[in-house]
């Protein structure tokens, strides 16, 4: 039997200790143990709140590149039949935020072997599901004295086949804001409805009547998601509901739509409460800037990739996931791009299972580009 490759093997091990949002307490724990085992003089790192900053040394540095790797988990229960399953109930790696770890240690361990002419700083970002730890980081004492010149970061992606490299210049990633609407009417007996607001018809009348700003109010041609993951309301079966709670997330290609979107929510809702007569509260939570890929810095990735023999780049076209990288790009030239890694299941499903052969490509791959780049 083949031995586990061994940044498959530290994916399996990052793949059972999931944990949310600035809560990543394990996982920032088994990066340090890890990159520590890698520290020489050559390796300062740095702690911040449940991230980390890495930087691996050049030898005669005339700039900083920035590669950025996110590390929380999603509130799911896994379904996969993984053996090395996640051990954290209600917890998974959904959106392969395992696989980035491991590939950016794999890459920090080909560039502290085979150092660079130019400094390296590995970026290891909590919370990017939410509540968004990017522009936060960015914000750092840290990174601000460690402000790359350049800056680039993957995603996996479950379409495309393994050894798929897919990007474009400009926008590759949608503007994002949570969204939390509260309800409150009155309860009351199920019997006597006529007595009673009910939180649970307003509720779902609202979340009929969101579905048209995106059919009736945003350009075709400029494309817009509502999206209401959740609802919450009511006791129990036998009792109206005075309380509802919708929660969602808002997608758009272009800021311009997100400032109409929200201005036709804050309205229908609005209409609910004269409506229902009831009390609505909207909040917007975590917002996210645009992924937007400079040109340059781009199309020189796009070219490197296309001349690499066990890979193929494929120009996609934007999508409308969010990614608060966006705001680490916004000021620094730099770019995203996805990685493929086939799965039966996509992002965000309990049952997405990674094609792990994509990890040693992305190896491969990135650490050739950096002694491209940085050499
Ligand atoms: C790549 C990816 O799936 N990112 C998330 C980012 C979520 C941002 C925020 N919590 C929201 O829901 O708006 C995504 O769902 O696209």
């Amino acid at each position: 039997m083949d031995a586990l490759h061994p940044f498959v093997k530290i994916r399996r091990d990052l793949h059972r200790i999931p944990e949310l949002g600035f809560q990543e307490y394990k996982t920032q724990s088994y990066l340090l143990n890890y990159i520590e085992s890698l520290a020489g003089e050559h390796v300062e790192i740095k702690k911040w709140r449940t991230g980390l900053f890495v930087k691996v040394k050049g030898t005669n540095p005339s700039k900083l590149i920035g590669y950025r790797a996110d590390i929380d988990g999603l509130p799911i229960e896994e379904q996969t039949d993984y053996e090395f399953k996640s051990e954290h109930l209600g917890r998974m790696h959904a959106c392969g935020h395992d696989l980035h770890m491991s590939i950016a240690l794999g890459v920090m361990t080909s560039v502290v072997s085979n150092r660079l002419k130019d400094d390296v700083l590995f970026i290891f970002q909590p919370a990017e599901e939410g509540p968004g730890g990017a522009l936060p980081m960015l914000q750092s004492e840290i990174m601000i004295e460690w402000k790359p010149d350049i800056l680039f970061a993957l995603h996996i992606a479950p379409e495309y086949e393994v050894g798929t490299i897919a990007t474009k210049t400009g926008l590759l990633f949608a503007n994002t804001s949570e969204l939390y609407i509260d309800l409150k009417g009155k309860g009351g007996h199920a019997a006597y409805p006529h007595l009673t607001n009910d939180m649970i018809v307003a509720g779902c009348n609202l979340v009929t009547q969101l579905q048209s700003i995106i059919s009736r109010n945003v350009n075709p041609l400029d494309s817009a998601v509502i999206t209401i993951g959740k609802i919450t309301g009511g006791t129990v079966q036998n009792i109206i509901a005075e309380n509802a709670r919708l929660e969602g997330t808002i997608r758009t290609l272009s800021e311009q739509s997100m400032v109409k979107v929200k201005k036709r929510i804050e309205e229908l809702v609005n209409g609910i409460e004269i409506g229902y007569q009831c009390e609505a509260k909207i909040d917007y939570g975590a917002m996210y800037h645009q992924v937007y890929n400079e040109s340059e810095t781009t199309l020189e990735f796009m070219n490197f990739v296309r001349e690499q023999p066990d890979v193929t780049l494929f120009e996609c076209n934007e999508a409308m996931t969010g990614e608060d990288f966006g705001y680490m790009i916004k000021d620094i030239p730099g770019f995203m791009f996805w990685l493929g890694v086939k799965s039966d299941f996509g992002l965000h499903h309990s049952k997405l299972t990674p094609n792990e052969d994509a990890i040693p490509v992305a190896i491969e791959l990135i650490s050739n580009y950096l002694q491209f780049k940085g050499n």
